[in-house]
């Protein structure tokens, strides 16, 4: 309590920093740890959740105008902290299986890889992507797609910033690598969080990355919230002391077990009333089913006013783009806190209110 009660230093507790560490070399062994240059050398920062990480990111990387590609359908949190720094996002195609490497070379092929090298080009500079359990989708990654997209991003000299809340709710074993277990170039920016695990109102994630941009962000902490809360340093670190590695890692595949779980009765219940009325992929991990309503132009007014009026609570496919305006007949469902007798009842009433809608 004397730690946690005391100003701290802003990367962090040391403890829990010392945690963190260990956590990312067993579980990542990220080649950057290996590294002597100090621009490049791995460095990890705790931050008021992974939220803050990428808000300070964001802010100490992008400038107005300037080229961005992100992940598309993406998560509101970043794109609400993205838009107002005034960049032109480019939304990069998704499917099931994580982002299109297809379309993330089409974009980029409108450049020479040597204009990396200049200053002015307007090439794009940062690649933001969900790899596990996206959010809004539930998909996830494949190797083979994340080890295309980290060549391309040496072709093109990005920065990912590989946002993965959901590392440890990946529905399958083992783990698909990350984009930090691959690089060797010190270009991944990879946001961590305990949110997912153990508790979301402590407000403690972690950025892990090279130190350059680390140092910057830690400035900006500095003089904004100085550090994380010392607190809930403290009860994290505690909790993962107590747990150990194995047991962090026992815990997790728990965590991931319910999650499967209440995802596949989010499955089940959408089979049986939303059949010819709406289609998804089966996520494979997180806590979110992207589902595409059928013969509808745009699911908004039906999600904000209707649904909402028969108390069943969706989120609009339109908040997950970043022309927030442009209609789309998505939904996103999350399933974490719902039980399967809630889930019938909500996909009951969805169908229901789009039968009514389309007059089947
Ligand atoms: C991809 C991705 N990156 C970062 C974060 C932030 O997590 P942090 O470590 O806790 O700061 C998230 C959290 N996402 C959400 C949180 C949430 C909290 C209350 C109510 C609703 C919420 N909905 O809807 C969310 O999607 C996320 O999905």
């Amino acid at each position: 309590m004397r730690k946690g009660l005391q100003y701290a230093a802003t990367p962090g507790i040391a403890d829990l920093l010392e945690w963190i560490k260990m956590l990312q070399k067993a579980i990542h062994n990220p080649p950057t740890m290996g590294i002597t240059d100090p621009q490049r050398q791995l460095d990890v920062l705790v931050t008021s959740g992974s939220q803050d990480a990428i808000c300070k990111t964001m802010e100490a990387c992008i400038e107005k105008g300037q080229n961005i590609l992100m992940e598309c359908p993406s998560y509101p949190g970043t794109l609400g902290i993205v838009k107002p720094l005034g960049p032109n996002i480019i939304e990069v195609k998704s499917d099931k299986d994580g982002i299109d490497p297809a379309h993330l070379k089409q974009i980029l092929s409108k450049w020479n890889p040597s204009d990396a090298k200049d200053k002015d080009s307007e090439l794009p500079r940062l690649l933001y992507i969900i790899p596990n359990g996206g959010n809004p989708t539930g998909a996830s990654l494949t190797l083979k797609r994340k080890k295309e997209i980290y060549k391309i991003a040496q072709t093109y000299d990005l920065l990912i910033l590989e946002d993965d809340p959901y590392f440890y709710l990946q529905f399958n074993n083992p783990y698909i690598p990350s984009f930090l277990s691959m690089d060797e170039d010190g270009r991944v920016v990879r946001f961590d969080s305990f949110s997912k695990l153990l508790s979301g109102g402590a407000r403690v994630g972690f950025v892990t990355g090279p130190k350059a941009v680390l140092e910057r962000i830690g400035l900006h902490m500095q003089v904004s919230v100085m550090h994380a809360s010392g607190l809930s340093q403290v009860c994290i670190h505690t909790v993962l002391e107590s747990m150990g590695l194995e047991g962090f890692k026992n815990h997790a595949l728990k965590v991931a077990d319910f999650y499967r779980r209440q995802s596949e009765a989010c499955v089940a219940a959408a089979e049986k009333h939303l059949t010819g009325l709406a289609e998804w992929a089966a996520p494979s991990g997180g806590m979110f089913l992207w589902m595409k309503l059928l013969n509808i132009e745009d699911s908004y007014t039906l999600i904000t006013e209707k649904a909402r009026a028969a108390e069943v609570l969706f989120v609009p496919g339109r908040v997950f783009y970043a022309d927030d305006t442009k209609a789309t007949p998505y939904i996103r469902v999350s399933y974490s806190v719902v039980s399967p007798e809630l889930m019938d009842k909500g996909f009951e009433r969805l169908a229901r209110l789009l039968r009514e809608e389309t007059k089947h």
